[in-house]
């Protein structure tokens, strides 16, 4: 579901027109709605009620602060993986005992600024990283709460890049050691031993593979607890997937995932965190770009946008799918035509989609990336020194510019001529 659709013929976000906005920051732009953002975030919530649960949003889906306070004033916690992101959701107002620390490589400095600033859990990932987390905390004379973050060796069937849980990637410890790096835990001063974590990987569409891991973190439950531990708190992680080519695919809903949760591990009495990134900002965002030229080519007409891979680099990175929508809706049947859309950059590999089939569009109409809002504006680079695009929050009527786009002074006043040129 978002709130994406068509009124009097345009494309609108709520009760924004595309165009309007447009108008305002020109193009490209990033947008978003604060009723789906709002609207994903309690299916959540919903899901996993009436079990104690935190839903703590990934902010590496999309970490603009304003995007973060609406979620944050919702409840929701937050999942960081750096200093930056524990500063952004601090900046957004979340309180440290609603923010976890993900990561494998988390530096001594993050984890005093974390534990200076307050934290819900630190995610341990890997024996060093514990032993590092000990001496930090013992040196500030605090405790650090950990989860040690299990590895379950599940395929996720998603993208190879972004499975997470297999034993040959880098994430979390083998789930057979588990209870030997428990009880180094245990040992070591500083830390306290809260919980389990897991995430086996992002963009998942079907219930299994997070079945097999959650029975597996359940067993573990079961043994730590017999060994001593006191496991209060059970991180599911993220990963459920999307629909991205709408007209086909129909990925598990957050009630059915909530369901299978408290099949696997509902009955432990655990505290379950989670931790969504795209379901809940994916659909919350459009990218909107402007077709700068129609070329034709030998055997196949060129949609150029401009916009690019460096604006949205999904399509080249990972070969993944955005539909493609004209903001002027198109009349019933009309007519359509094949394009392969591209972006201005000079790589090859600056390509949308190819062979599209797309409504006749023109020089200057406005064309929207629909399912845009997770890992699109955060994964974004200056590559060609294209400036990073704005990001626009809307929410009913109102609409707000919540990144605006840098100058090209800002850009050339961040390099520095050294004083021998
Ligand atoms: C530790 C961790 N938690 C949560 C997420 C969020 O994943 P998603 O956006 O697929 O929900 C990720 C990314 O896969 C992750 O690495
Ligand atoms: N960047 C990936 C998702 C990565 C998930 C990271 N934990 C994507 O665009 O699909």
């Amino acid at each position: 579901m978002d709130h994406f659709l068509y009124h009097n013929g345009t494309l609108h976000a709520e009760d924004v027109a595309i165009p309007d906005i447009a108008a305002v920051v020109g193009t490209p732009f990033y947008v978003y709605s604060t009723a789906t953002l709002s609207r994903h975030y309690r299916l959540f919530t919903e899901a996993l009620s009436p079990l104690p649960h935190l839903v703590c949003f990934a902010i590496k889906s999309l970490s603009n602060v304003a995007v973060l306070k609406t979620l944050g004033n919702l409840g929701a916690g937050m999942d960081v993986v750096s200093a930056g992101e524990y500063l952004r959701a601090k900046a957004a107002g979340v309180p440290g005992d609603r923010i976890v620390f993900s990561g494998v490589g988390k530096t001594r400095e993050e984890m005093r600024l974390a534990l200076t600033g307050g934290i819900r859990q630190f995610n341990v990932e890997s024996e060093p990283e514990m032993r590092a987390l000990s001496e930090v905390a013992t040196s500030l004379g605090v405790t650090a709460p950990i989860a040690v973050r299990v590895n379950p060796d599940v395929d996720a069937r998603t993208h190879e890049k972004i499975a997470t849980g297999k034993k040959e990637n880098k994430f979390g410890i083998p789930i057979a050691r588990a209870s030997e790096v428990y009880a180094e835990a245990a040992r070591l001063p500083g830390l306290q031993v809260v919980g389990i974590d897991v995430h086996i990987g992002s963009q998942l569409t079907e219930l299994e593979p997070f079945e097999q891991a959650y029975l597996k973190v359940a067993d573990l439950t079961r043994r730590l607890r017999a060994e001593g531990h006191a496991i209060t708190r059970l991180d599911l992680g993220g990963g459920l997937g999307i629909p991205y080519a709408r007209s086909n695919e129909a990925p598990p809903l957050p009630t059915d995932y909530g369901a299978l949760i408290k099949r696997t591990v509902g009955d432990l009495g655990c505290e379950i965190e989670i931790e969504p990134g795209r379901l809940i900002s994916g659909n919350a965002g459009l990218l909107v770009a402007r077709v700068v030229y129609v070329k034709n080519g030998e055997g196949r007409d060129f949609l150029i946008l401009d916009a690019a891979m460096n604006d949205l680099v999904r399509p080249s990175m990972y070969g993944a799918h955005h539909d493609i929508v004209p903001v002027a809706e198109p009349p019933v049947a009309s007519p359509t035509q094949e394009f392969d859309v591209v972006g201005p950059v000079c790589e090859t590999g600056d390509t949308f989609a190819k062979g599209r089939d797309l409504p006749l569009l023109a020089e200057g109409d406005l064309v929207a990336f629909r399912s845009a809002g997770a890992y699109g504006a955060v994964m974004a680079s200056e590559y060609n020194t294209r400036p990073l695009v704005p990001e626009v929050l809307v929410n009913g009527d109102q609409f707000a510019v919540i990144r605006a786009r840098p100058s090209f002074d800002e850009i050339l006043n961040r390099d520095t001529i050294p004083p021998w040129l």
